[in-house]
């Protein structure tokens, strides 16, 4: 299912204008606070209504203001997760959950359990939302939005209002989701840590507009998101599979260029794990380097070199079907004479790892961007 969103809308001081097509899986909203995200949300929610736009949820109009089409909210039949639960204070967790279905007429019963099942909550069904912690506030909130049947789920910042802890306690959940529920998402977030580990596809926003959309490994490394993505945040997604572990304690993954070294990753042989390195975490050399401590050390091409502020380039190779962003000093790149076309060999400092396809694996967090101090100066 498709969601295909063009919109253009004018708040005073403020203009959105974006276009941009959804993917299924979890397609992220990612930007600085102001940048227009929950505007877009709302929208396709229905909730803000733009000057002129389209957005259509797989091929069919939700809006299209140069045909007068305007589906009303209560039948978009979108599922819309805040930041805050927002349950109802007087029905127990089952009555929060049930309650959407009184409106799509939806089979209860197995509904229910399935997303009971997925979101961890079957002990909670009695309870009172008083009596629930953030996390477990903001499962429910989700299994209420998943049973009533939407076509499309919408959370905007769902983690936000939660500290360190509950995020972990709830990240595994929304992994499971995104892998398991066949409902696509719109994700608002400006934590990389979360849009790394969940997103298929990433959509840049700044300033009302669409800096850079795609598939989220093409945007890691694309050296015109790295602006937005922060300097620790650009460098490069990579898709891989946990080939051994060895008797020293460090794990083998296999990626298409080769393969990588990593501290201990606990899943089984065959798991498949999302790696992360961040372009400041990346040195190039010509020649294939000798003598280094790092363990990571693959052969690349440069692809292009784009300037990066004051005296720092970012250099984008191409390390087999992927592509990885270093960040090095204009003095360097002159150094080593880096031209596209050239090959070279990367040498990675320290790969993280974003994601695992076992969801009780640990996850490093990656920086977040922070919110810039004023709205409406994006
Ligand atoms: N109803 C409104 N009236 C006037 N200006 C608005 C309104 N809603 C949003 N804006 C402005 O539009 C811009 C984008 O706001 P929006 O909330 O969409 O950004 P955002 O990226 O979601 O920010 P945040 O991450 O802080 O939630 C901001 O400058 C905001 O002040």
């Amino acid at each position: 299912m498709t969601l295909d969103v063009r919109l253009t809308h004018r708040f005073p001081g403020f203009t959105l204008d974006v276009a941009f097509a959804g993917s299924d899986g979890v397609t992220a909203l990612f930007g600085r606070s102001g940048s227009g995200k929950t505007s877009v949300v709302q929208a396709v929610a229905g909730l803000l209504r733009p000057e002129a736009g389209r957005i259509l949820l797989a091929g069919a109009p939700l809006l299209d203001t140069a045909r007068q089409v305007e589906v009303p909210v209560h039948r978009r039949r979108i599922g819309y997760v805040f930041q805050e639960g927002r349950l109802f204070p007087h029905l127990t967790v089952r009555q929060n959950l049930l309650y959407g279905h009184w409106f799509t007429g939806g089979g209860a019963a197995t509904g229910l359990a399935r997303v009971v099942d997925l979101l961890g909550i079957g002990a909670l069904l009695d309870r009172a939302p008083a009596d629930l912690s953030g996390g477990e506030k903001q499962r429910v909130a989700i299994g209420r939005a998943l049973l009533a049947r939407p076509r499309l789920l919408l959370m905007d910042e769902p983690l936000a209002a939660l500290d360190e802890a509950r995020k972990a306690e709830i990240l595994p959940y929304l992994d499971q989701l995104a892998r398991d529920s066949a409902v696509p998402i719109l994700y608002v977030s400006h934590s990389l840590a979360e849009v790394l580990r969940l997103a298929s596809h990433v959509v840049v926003l700044e300033a009302g507009r669409v800096l850079r959309a795609g598939p989220a490994a093409m945007v890691l490394s694309d050296p015109g998101a790295a602006g937005s993505l922060g300097p620790a945040g650009a460098g490069a997604l990579l898709e891989g599979v946990v080939r051994t572990h060895t008797a020293d304690g460090l794990t083998e993954v296999g990626i298409p260029a080769g393969s990588l070294l990593l501290p201990h990753v606990p899943a089984a042989a065959g798991a498949p794990v999302r790696l992360r390195v961040s372009a400041e975490d990346v040195i190039l050399s010509r020649t294939a380097p000798v003598g280094l401590s790092a363990l990571n050390i693959l052969p690349a091409e440069v692809l292009a070199l784009e300037p990066a502020g004051p005296g720092r380039v970012l250099v984008q190779v191409r390390l087999g079907p992927d592509r990885l962003l270093a960040a090095l000093t204009e003095r360097s790149a002159l150094a080593l004479g880096l031209v596209p076309g050239e090959p070279c060999h990367v040498v990675l400092k320290s790969v993280a790892l974003a994601a695992s396809g076992d969801a009780s694996v640990w996850i490093p967090a990656a920086p977040d961007l922070s919110p810039s101090p004023g709205r409406g100066g994006a």
